[in-house]
């Protein structure tokens, strides 16, 4: 199947790229965004524990949808914190607000994942000990 410029509907080749271009992207965040770095080390952590207390399969999406969030919230702060600086290179107060902003969002993400965490893990925590 083509669509009306010749393009075919589904081009592997092209997927492929995006795909690259994407991985490019993360490795670059995490060669040089320290904040980034410690949510995939965090979420490592937190899916090898998972795995360990035998944490039901249902649960284990919610940690990872939330986890996902976080992550990918890192590298959308990331992608602005590059745009402010490519427009501005001097001290702006807007290009403050921007950045605060889009790392406020990032925070409040991770405070989230941080709460559905220990409302999840508490109780099988706790039922070791019993
Ligand atoms: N051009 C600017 N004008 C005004 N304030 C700025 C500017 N650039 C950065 N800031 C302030 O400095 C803070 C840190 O910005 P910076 O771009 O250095 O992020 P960062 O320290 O690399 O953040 P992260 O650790 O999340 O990567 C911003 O949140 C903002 O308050």
């Amino acid at each position: 199947m083509a669509l009306k410029n010749n393009r075919p509907f589904v081009s592997w080749k092209r997927l492929k790229k995006s795909f690259y271009y994407a991985c490019k992207g993360i490795q670059h965040t995490w060669k040089h965004e320290q904040n980034f770095r410690i949510h995939v080390l965090v979420a490592a952590a937190v899916f090898i524990s998972a795995q360990l207390l035998q944490i039901p399969i249902e649960q284990q999406a919610v940690l990872a949808v939330v986890i996902g969030a976080v992550i990918g919230l890192e590298l959308i702060n990331t992608a602005i914190e590059h745009l402010v600086d490519l427009i501005v290179q001097t001290y702006d107060e807007r290009a403050k607000v921007i950045k605060d902003a889009a790392a406020g969002a990032v925070f409040i993400f991770a405070l989230t994942a941080v709460a559905a965490g220990v409302m999840i893990f508490i109780p099988h925590i706790i039922e070791l000990f019993l």
